[in-house]
């Protein structure tokens, strides 16, 4: 049993087809990117899977057990969390609290709780909380506003928040998009680390060197439908997914 099983996973939008057909598989402690061209259906990919979006055909299984038409609360709780391609950080709240939203979300807590009061957060969500924080590198940030932090470092901050879910499968939308190339380098580098510690993520992802650098196998869409599904090497000789990137204006 693979650890989430997409099969014939199809969004319409009108009369475009977003996400066409597309079945593929994420196994235990796996690292597989997303690539492909602009309005490829990578964003709507993701979208389905954690249950943002409802699905028009097809199945999406975790775990084993069907999650097509739950929602994304409900996926969550199950051990999917994500990041979105727009940071969705709270601005006005603490760094602590942006993080803790998370912590609260895995425990099917209300996220009432997190967001309007120190009283209501339990050791549990605060010990979640802390190792989420420590484990970005933002301590020290705690008690900070969220707004005063560096781009950089509230792309982290989402991160904790997801990985504040202490997931089986984290999914990262276009973590390293605004970043600069040392900052790049240091994603992936603790991209790796997560994964290395046993942890199954998804990345959908425009750059490439990132992509093909740190991922066991690579998906490429075109046009919402599946055109490779490989290890990166096979990936980058594939005529096919040549012809989507050149044939594409970016
Ligand atoms: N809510 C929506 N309503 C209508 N069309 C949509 C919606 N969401 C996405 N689309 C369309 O579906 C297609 C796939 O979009 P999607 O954002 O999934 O692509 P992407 O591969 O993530 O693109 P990018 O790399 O630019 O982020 C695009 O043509 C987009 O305009």
């Amino acid at each position: 049993m693979s650890l989430i099983e997409i099969e014939h996973v199809t969004r319409r939008f009108g009369g475009l087809l977003a996400v066409d057909d597309v079945t593929t598989r994420v196994e235990d402690g796996e690292l597989v990117g997303v690539i492909g061209p602009n309005g490829a259906g990578k964003t709507t990919l993701f979208n389905l899977i954690s249950g943002f979006t409802p699905l028009s055909a097809g199945a999406v299984r975790f775990k084993g057990e069907a999650i097509t038409g739950l929602k994304p609360h409900k996926i969550a709780a199950r051990g999917m969390s994500r990041t979105f391609q727009n940071l969705r950080v709270f601005p006005n709240m603490s760094v602590f609290d942006n993080v803790s939203v998370g912590a609260v979300g895995a425990m099917g807590q209300s996220a009432f709780g997190a967001v309007f009061g120190g009283a209501r957060r339990s050791d549990a969500i605060s010990a979640r909380t802390w190792a989420a924080l420590e484990r970005v590198g933002l301590t020290a940030e705690a008690e900070e506003l969220a707004a005063n932090l560096s781009y950089g470092k509230r792309k982290y901050l989402e991160i904790a928040r997801a990985l504040a879910m202490e997931p089986d499968l984290l999914i990262l939308d276009e973590p390293a998009a605004g970043l600069n190339d040392s900052e790049t380098a240091e994603l992936a580098r603790f991209i790796r680390s997560l994964n290395a510690a046993g942890m199954a993520i998804m990345l959908v992802e425009h750059d490439m060197n990132l992509v093909m650098g740190i991922c066991s196998r690579v998906v490429v869409l075109a046009s919402g439908r599946k055109i490779a599904d490989a290890e990166p090497a096979a990936v980058r000789a594939d005529p096919v997914v040549l012809e989507a990137y050149l044939g594409v204006e970016d």
